[in-house]
């Protein structure tokens, strides 16, 4: 019997209702989370693009920070895309004043790290563990990874350019981070890997 794994995404800021409709095509079932409840009930979380700053606010006023925290301490499978991706690391350059993150990923990420003239892009990316053609990668306002530990498996390079080579997609076993928005070009596989690792993870579990 395949499951349906119910993926929470995280419905502070961001662009919540893109990650639903790809997590639906990906296999999964999607729900929005804005309360603590509703983090011990979901089987994974999708941390969404936006802002980090007003995320990592808005996480600890609804009382959010510490539930997720300690989920993913416990295990829990998480994607997190862009300002997700940040959240995620357990170290940040060029935070602001105060900028907290999750963490969980032994990762330092550096935030806006493609400058103001490069702000946005998009490129064509081999990556690993999605197959078929390149995925069509939109960079906006992107942090990149700068550092791993190594527990960290690199999925992404940028292919081109100046900033060729630096790290934009990473997973550390089921948590999985891509500096760009998969979910606004209508390809779905970036979620269909995430959906499946979930999946795998509540087969070892139960
Ligand atoms: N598209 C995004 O999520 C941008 C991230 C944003 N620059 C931040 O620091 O949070």
């Amino acid at each position: 019997m395949t499951t349906t794994p119910t993926v929470g995404v995280l419905a502070v800021q961001g662009d919540v209702r893109e990650h639903v409709a790809a997590l639906e095509r990906g296999g999964g079932r999607a729900v929005t989370v804005r309360r603590p409840a509703e983090v011990e009930a979901v089987d994974a979380m999708v941390l969404p693009g936006g802002e980090s700053t007003t995320i990592d606010k808005l996480l600890r006023a609804f009382d959010l920070h510490q539930p997720i925290r300690d989920r993913i301490a416990a295990g829990m499978p998480v994607y997190g895309s862009c300002a997700g991706m940040i959240l995620l690391a357990d170290r940040l350059a060029d935070g602001a004043a105060g900028q907290q993150t999750l963490g969980g990923m032994d990762v330092l990420v550096r935030r806006n790290a493609f400058g103001r003239q490069v702000d946005s892009f998009e490129e064509d990316l081999h990556i690993r563990e999605v197959g078929g053609e390149p995925v069509r990668a939109v960079f906006i306002r992107a942090p990149w990874v700068e550092e791993v530990g190594e527990s960290v498996e690199v999925l992404a390079r940028v292919e081109h350019g100046p900033a060729a080579g630096r790290i934009v997609a990473a997973r550390q076993r089921d948590l999985l981070v891509t500096a760009f928005h998969p979910e606004v070009t209508g390809d779905h596989r970036v979620h269909q890997l995430f959906v499946d690792i979930v999946r795998q993870s509540l087969r070892e579990r139960s």
